[in-house]
């Protein structure tokens, strides 16, 4: 069984100007993650990625299909999905401490086992030593880092990320993608993390599915069988790396209608299309 299955999903919203026309977002997406898989998900601007997102939080709800979590639908937004974002959204007035124990105080958990269990996380992400820091206090890499931590805190089943780390610098998002490798290898959580960058995409992934242009849908599934574990400045390069990098870039840039279109057009329109003065 699939921990996270996302079947025949299609969203639609009104079109800008109209009260009645609406137009599709996501249309027949289709999707399946294992318990433990990191998934990246990659597509044109537009496609329909933060859409999916709220569907998976459960902040909103599909026109037509599902999404399975553990066999079961998602019908709002639950603890047991988590979700990063780019703006690390830690409270200004809250320390690293607090803003790791905010979903612990939520659920009620006692003071002593908030501690242990926040002790744990912040170490976890490097961040010992910090405890007592406020956010204005640290680097962008290390907010983002405590809003992991806050994540994890609350031990959801699935991490979902939406370009976590396009707001840090070049060399900073490399660490963090290297810790977050090393956390998901530690924790075993689902992940499933929208990103626009190729390498980003290919180095973290155990699957990368590439989306359509709108309405977005999955065009292809790649498998990314690097080495595990892995760190992305040990793959990147490799012959095996370039050749993923390259096949998924490639799916990127086609965004010319499919290879079966013209063939499911009947008989004589593909031959108007190709001959359209054709004296035969
Ligand atoms: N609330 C909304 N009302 C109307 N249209 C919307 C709404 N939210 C998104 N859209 C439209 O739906 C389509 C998909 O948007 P979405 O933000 O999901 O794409 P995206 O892939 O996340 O984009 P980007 O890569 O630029 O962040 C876009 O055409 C967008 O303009």
């Amino acid at each position: 069984m699939a921990k996270i299955e996302i079947k025949n999903l299609s969203r639609t919203y009104g079109k800008k100007g109209s009260k009645t026309e609406k137009f599709y977002a996501l249309r027949d997406f289709n999707l399946s993650i294992d318990q433990g898989e990191f998934v990246t998900i990659v597509g044109p601007s537009g496609c329909g990625k933060s859409t999916l997102l709220d569907l998976l939080i459960g902040l909103s709800r599909p026109e037509t299909g599902q999404i399975l979590i553990d066999d079961k639908p998602v019908e709002g937004p639950a603890l047991d999905r988590g979700i990063v974002l780019q703006g690390y959204a830690l409270f200004p007035w809250r320390t690293v401490r607090k803003n790791v124990e905010l979903g612990l105080e939520i659920k009620g958990v006692p003071r002593k086992e908030r501690r242990e269990i926040s002790d744990h996380y912040i170490k976890l992400v490097d961040l010992a030593g910090f405890e007592n820091h406020y956010p204005y206090e640290l680097s962008g890499g290390m907010q983002q880092r405590a809003a992991i931590a806050r994540i994890l805190a609350y031990d959801p089943d699935v991490l979902l990320m939406d370009e976590p780390f396009a707001a840090v610098d070049a060399q900073t998002r490399e660490v963090m993608q290297d810790e977050l490798l090393s956390i998901w290898e530690k924790t075993g959580k689902t992940v499933l993390f929208v990103t626009h960058n190729i390498e980003e995409a290919v180095g973290l992934a155990d699957k990368v599915a590439v989306l359509s242009r709108s309405p977005g849908a999955v065009k292809e599934v790649i498998d990314i069988d690097l080495p595990r574990p892995r760190r992305i400045g040990s793959v990147r390069n490799t012959p095996d790396f370039n050749l993923l990098y390259h096949r998924v870039w490639e799916l990127l840039q086609d965004n010319r209608e499919p290879a079966g279109a013209a063939a499911r057009l009947p008989a004589e329109s593909v031959a108007d299309k190709i001959m359209p003065d054709a004296v035969l």
